[in-house]
């Protein structure tokens, strides 16, 4: 089965690279890229055939749609008349949706939307998949192939898909900045920077490992930290004041909404 990737930025390239790495064949696989520096990049890179979103289309199986929601409509456009009947179009785009793709593509083309993330570079993603009005189970069984070579998959209905996109399309970037703002206040209590990034990364690490393996809620691992009089309650009593816990909660909401926007072409 051949797969096109039309969209090869951040994510694209992602998912380019977690499928060469799980091993499918680079013969089987093909870009879709209008820049021809980047088209050079990639194929030297990776050795996959760079063509145009058009041949890309009309050559695979699978076509996998990475690029920017405002572009999907004019890829869409330009793409409809290579596309038929037993092909399977993936859009990986915030907001855009299955019915919103199907309205473009020929009747009898299979869409399944997809929300991934940016750990999948470390074979660590979480996406997301929702199937269109016309997919089966083959569908939904070749997606969950191609993005769990960079992690885990879960099925769920497309109405969530926006809150999804907030929570872990977008959830890498909260995670950063929380490890950033550590850093930076670790340097504020005089440690060196690289002293300061080490204790941050690996207390990210194995925080994760422990959620994990545990399995046990948050609200106790945060627990067993809290000595009764002692440093975290301190600190955590100051996340409170400063209400990081509301914080979040707009922030995600702010997500939610813009991915709302993006599906009304905004
Ligand atoms: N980054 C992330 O963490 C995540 C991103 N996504 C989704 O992935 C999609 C891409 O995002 P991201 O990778 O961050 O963005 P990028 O801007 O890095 O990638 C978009 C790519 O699409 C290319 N492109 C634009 N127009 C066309 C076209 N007509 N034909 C072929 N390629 C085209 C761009 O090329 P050029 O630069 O030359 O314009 C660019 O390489 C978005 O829809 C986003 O919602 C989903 C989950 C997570
Ligand atoms: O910021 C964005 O719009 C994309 C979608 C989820 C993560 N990045």
């Amino acid at each position: 089965m051949s797969t096109a990737i039309i969209g090869a930025g951040v994510m694209g390239e992602t998912l380019l690279s977690g499928l060469v790495r799980a091993g499918r064949r680079v013969d089987q696989l093909m870009v879709g890229e209008k820049r021809p520096e980047r088209a050079r990049e990639l194929e030297e890179r990776y050795g996959v055939a760079v063509v145009s979103n058009r041949e890309a289309a009309a050559k695979a199986d699978t076509v996998a749609l990475v690029v920017k929601p405002q572009d999907m409509g004019d890829v869409l456009t330009e793409i409809a008349p290579d596309l038929r009947a037993g092909q399977l179009v993936v859009s990986l785009a915030a907001g855009i949706t299955t019915a919103f793709i199907e309205s473009h593509v020929p009747e009898g083309v299979a869409v399944v939307r997809v929300m991934p993330n940016t750990p999948a570079l470390v074979d660590e993603g979480m996406a997301a998949i929702s199937p269109g009005s016309h997919c089966d189970e083959s569908h939904l069984a070749e997606v969950e192939s191609l993005m769990s070579s960079t992690g885990k998959v879960l099925r769920i209905p497309e109405k969530q898909m926006d809150a999804v996109t907030a929570i872990s399309g977008s959830g890498p970037a909260y995670i950063f900045f929380v490890v950033e703002s550590m850093i930076e206040a670790g340097v504020h209590l005089g440690l060196p920077r690289t002293t300061a990034t080490e204790l941050v990364v690996q207390t990210l690490v194995g925080s994760a490992a422990m959620l994990r393996e545990t399995g046990d809620h948050p609200v106790v691992l945060r627990e067993q930290v809290t000595s009764p009089g002692g440093t975290t309650a301190s600190a955590l009593r100051e996340l409170e004041v400063h209400r990081v816990r509301a914080a979040f909660l707009a922030a995600m909401e702010a997500a939610r909404n813009r991915s709302r926007e993006l599906a009304e072409g905004s």
